[in-house]
């Protein structure tokens, strides 16, 4: 399928509660392996349009379209385990459906996200960064083909947050798919070459980053904090090779 064939669309959707417009008109689509990158103010609306396509509430206008049978996948911004509950990263992951990849596309994911040692340890005693490694096998389990990541990088050191944004760059082919990634990191928003939606209740812009920094409105939310190109550099460190950056 090509990289234009249609997944997803939203169509003059908006979310209201009482006279409260959350989201407003907003028309989006997605297509097969597109990547999009979702960013905006606080409070502008992300986390209820991921809502919305997740399917957890219902637009009270406008209508969202799968084109083909959707897996969803979630990586949620922040995961609580009560401190009563036992709950071990096999268990989390045992909830993915076992027939869709086969053990050795499980293992990938496993060994890409040094999670074996993590297996019997349980949710609540793991750390932020280990979380978001469990978090992100846990959506990828499912095989989807609409991944959804909500603000990935929170609470991640540089070195993780480098890997972890090279490992959704480079998914191997059994793993990939159309992705939101909604993100406060405008530096990576803005270095790639993803299509940027750019949302303040409404769509205020989108396209490429090289388009998306001269509109008026973009400027006006942003136009402060991003002044200069993004150098990535990555924090080289004698003792660490690449491979214990995790
Ligand atoms: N159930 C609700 N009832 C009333 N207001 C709500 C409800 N859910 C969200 N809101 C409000 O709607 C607005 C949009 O919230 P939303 O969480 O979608 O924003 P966001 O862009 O994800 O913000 P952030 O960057 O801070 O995570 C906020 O002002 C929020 O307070």
């Amino acid at each position: 399928m090509s990289h234009h064939t249609p997944l997803l669309s939203l169509t003059d959707v908006s979310y209201h509660i009482g006279q409260q417009g959350l989201v407003t008109n907003i028309d989006i689509d997605i297509a097969v392996n597109e990547t999009v990158s979702l960013i905006g103010p606080n409070g502008a609306g992300k986390s209820t349009l991921v809502k919305l396509i997740l399917g957890l509430i219902q637009p009270t206008q406008g209508h969202i379209t799968a084109h083909q049978p959707l897996q969803l996948g979630y990586m949620p911004q922040r995961f609580t385990v009560a401190p009563i509950l036992p709950l071990r990263v096999q268990d989390l992951l045992a909830q993915a459906d076992k027939r869709r990849l086969t053990l050795a596309q499980r293992q990938f994911i496993f060994d890409n996200l040094s999670l074996n040692h993590l297996l019997p340890r349980q949710m609540l005693h793991l750390s932020g960064g280990e979380t978001q490694r469990v978090l992100m096998a846990r959506a990828l389990l499912d095989k989807p083909n609409l991944l959804i990541l909500d603000e990935p990088m929170q609470g991640l050191d540089p070195n993780t947050e480098v890997w972890l944004y090279q490992f959704i760059d480079e998914l191997p082919d059994f793993l990939r798919c159309a992705m939101l990634v909604v993100s406060h990191d405008l530096h990576w928003v803005m270095k790639g070459s993803r299509r940027v939606i750019c949302l303040n209740k409404h769509i205020c812009c989108e396209g490429q980053p090289s388009e998306l920094a001269i509109t008026a409105e973009f400027q006006k939310l942003f136009g402060h904090h991003y002044e200069q190109p993004y150098v990535h550099k990555p924090h080289h460190c004698e003792h660490q090779a690449p491979s214990d950056v995790l």
